[in-house]
């Protein structure tokens, strides 16, 4: 049975360092399943010298990672990814049980500094119910550990205080950890955030946001991968939690809303952080292009007006389908020019246009900076040409792109809320 468990491990390993690139910032889990993601990834160093830094989530990762001559830096600046095993990951939602191996709240720092978090675990790790194994560790400071304890009693968590070897165990953060028993029944959210109001707490095995995906190995060696939600997929769920904890005010009504601008301008990340800040569907307009269109794409030639005839259609299409829901909806394209957005109006009604605005050499940085997107660099300037800026009348709302996503995002939330544009 344990070979059976190392099989499974191995092989979501084996996936996940095949995500690695040169050049990343690697974010190093901590277990036995993170352990074999860094032998396989020292392995890859070793056989392909990938030039990579990685940031290591206990000292016992650390030591293993120095030995297999990984390049280790501090925490200090994002990650492009993290790699971490879990306790439990629950079906359907990807939220997360960490910490039986003690190293919980540094593993939350770098999963949280993460673009995309991916977690590796073998089949016995997949639960319909998050708690229904596994213990609940919670990290407490030493100082009144009997007290915070008590509270973490009263809240029916039935606190079991973590020993080794006769004595209390102790992070590396030099903290002690309270195994807690979650209760049938009960929210995970809701007792994240009770033990968030507890002092003596600083930090919770529970990880509810976030994953990119989950890799599930299994015994015969195969693996089944478990996407998480768009936001989280697409690297941006730190820039949501961000913006979720602000607080920003929504309009009263779910706005319909279309994000313009030329490639490279950020429109996806921008449009998907929107929606989720708001509530509200998302449809990336790329996604609607016929696949006559995709193709001509991906071999550099730039699109005629007659090719995007039916995917202006289907823009049109589903903005009119929010509209008659009452859903409100946020979707991005180009539209650079004025016929292709007035076409769109023609058949959808008005809407909220936001220009996501540039300067040519930042967007010719980033598409370059890029990896595996199908629009090739070349047609930026035949796009930059075609572009019509917003004009009078068009109740739009112009940002410009030299700020970061939350950035972006406050400002145009800012201007939703401030009446900017007429209603939809
Ligand atoms: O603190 C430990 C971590 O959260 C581990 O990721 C978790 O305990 C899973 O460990 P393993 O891969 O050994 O089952």
């Amino acid at each position: 049975m344990g070979t059976d468990f190392e099989n499974g491990k191995r092989a979501a390993a084996r996936l996940a360092v095949g995500l690695v690139e040169s050049g990343m910032r690697v974010g190093l889990g901590t277990g036995s399943t993170a352990a074999h993601f860094i032998d396989q990834l020292g392995a890859r160093v070793r056989a392909e010298g990938l030039d990579i830094e990685c940031v290591a989530t206990s000292d016992l990762t650390a030591a293993r990672a120095e030995f297999l001559g990984l390049r280790l830096v501090p925490l200090d600046g994002s990650l492009d990814l993290a790699v971490d095993g879990a306790d439990e990951v629950e079906f359907g939602t990807l939220r997360l049980i960490k910490g039986l191996g003690g190293a919980l709240l540094r593993e939350k720092l770098v999963a949280q500094s993460a673009r995309r978090f991916v977690v590796i675990a073998d089949r016995s790790k997949l639960v319909t119910r998050l708690g229904a194994h596994s213990k609940l560790p919670v990290e407490i400071v030493r100082h009144g550990a009997d007290r915070t304890c008590a509270r973490l009693a009263e809240l029916d968590l039935a606190p079991v205080l973590r020993a080794n070897a006769g004595s209390p165990f102790v992070s590396d953060g030099g903290h002690f950890i309270a195994d807690c028993t979650m209760p049938k029944g009960i929210v995970p959210e809701a007792v994240e955030s009770a033990l968030r109001s507890i002092a003596g707490v600083v930090g919770t095995g529970l990880f509810l946001s976030g994953s990119a995906c989950a890799i599930i190995g299994y015994p015969d060696g195969s693996t089944r991968q478990f996407d998480g939600d768009a936001v989280s997929a697409a690297g941006l769920a730190p820039a949501a939690a961000t913006l979720r904890c602000l607080g920003l005010p929504k309009p009263d009504i779910p706005p319909l809303i279309a994000v313009m601008g030329v490639s490279a301008s950020g429109k996806s990340t921008i449009g998907l952080l929107l929606a989720e800040l708001l509530g509200v569907p998302f449809c990336d307009g790329d996604d609607l292009h016929p696949e006559s269109n995709r193709e001509k794409m991906h071999s550099g030639r730039p699109l005629d007006d007659e090719d995007r005839m039916p995917w202006l259609h289907r823009i049109a299409m589903r903005l009119a389908e929010w509209r008659t829901r009452r859903c409100g909806g946020v979707i991005v394209s180009s539209l650079l020019t004025r016929r292709y957005r007035d076409l769109v109006r023609g058949g959808a009604g008005p809407f909220t246009l936001v220009h996501l605005d540039g300067s040519r050499d930042l967007l010719a940085a980033r598409i370059a900076a890029r990896r595996g997107h199908f629009m090739p660099a070349s047609l930026l300037d035949s796009q930059l040409a075609a572009l019509e800026p917003p004009q009078a009348g068009e109740d739009a709302i112009v940002v410009s792109i030299d700020e970061s996503p939350v950035g972006i995002v406050r400002s145009i939330m800012r201007s939703l809320q401030a009446g900017q544009v007429s209603a939809n």
